[in-house]
């Protein structure tokens, strides 16, 4: 499995945010995209998540002689990113009980539960997001992200409102993701460097 970026730029309203930029990953690699705040770290994850369409170039991720271009490998992407919304009213198991339903899969709530026990929740599945603490949260979108086991991890700012022991959970979910297949961190923290084997510096 490979990502290939091609001359790629994007922007917002004809100002350029990214621009020609171009790089290869390889199954097991960790990628990290760092940069200062506004410099389009955020810009190239959702593109690289489908979640936004670049103004020029190409991306796409290789799986043997299959290419998926963003917008249709959903499947085979995790992402966690502090924006990424989860229900307040339901608990941490029911959201992933309704996240696994709507991507079609076959869950047990065993294997849920061991989900949560892998993230440091499992204490507290039963409760209500609403009374989640932010680095809690933070843990059950990494849950969520790992639901189908995707190929491909795709984190935004990892380890932000995690505490020591959220960021070795972090850690972990790296080293496993490099047996499963490629991981892009977007983070301006320079203790997340030392994940890259390929370094994109995004601005000044
Ligand atoms: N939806 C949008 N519409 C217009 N401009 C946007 C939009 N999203 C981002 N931008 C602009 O694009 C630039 C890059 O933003 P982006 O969020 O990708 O940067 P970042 O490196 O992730 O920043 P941070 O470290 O603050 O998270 C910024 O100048 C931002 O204001």
């Amino acid at each position: 499995m490979q990502l290939h970026v091609l001359q790629l730029s994007a922007g917002y309203g004809g100002r350029t945010i990214l621009r020609d930029l171009g790089f290869t990953l390889h199954r097991g690699e960790v990628l990290v995209v760092s940069g200062p705040n506004g410099s389009g770290k955020s810009t190239l994850l959702r593109i690289l998540a489908g979640l936004q369409v670049p103004s020029g170039g190409l991306v796409y991720y290789e799986i043997g002689d299959r290419r998926f271009d963003p917008r249709d490998a959903r499947h085979l992407i995790g992402w966690v990113a502090p924006d990424l919304a989860l229900y307040r009213e339901l608990s941490g198991l029911e959201n992933l009980r309704f996240f696994a339903q709507v991507r079609g899969l076959t869950i047990s709530d065993e294997a849920l539960n061991e989900l949560l026990t892998y993230v440091g929740l499992g204490q507290r599945g039963n409760d209500r997001l609403a009374a989640y603490s932010s680095g809690m949260t933070q843990r059950l979108r990494y849950a969520f992200a790992l639901l189908h086991r995707p190929p491909v991890l795709l984190l935004d700012e990892p380890t932000v409102t995690l505490d020591e022991r959220g960021a070795a959970v972090v850690e972990r979910i790296i080293a496993a993701q490099r047996q499963r297949g490629l991981t892009v961190i977007a983070t301006n923290d320079p203790r997340e460097l030392r994940y890259a084997d390929l370094l994109v510096k995004l601005g000044g």
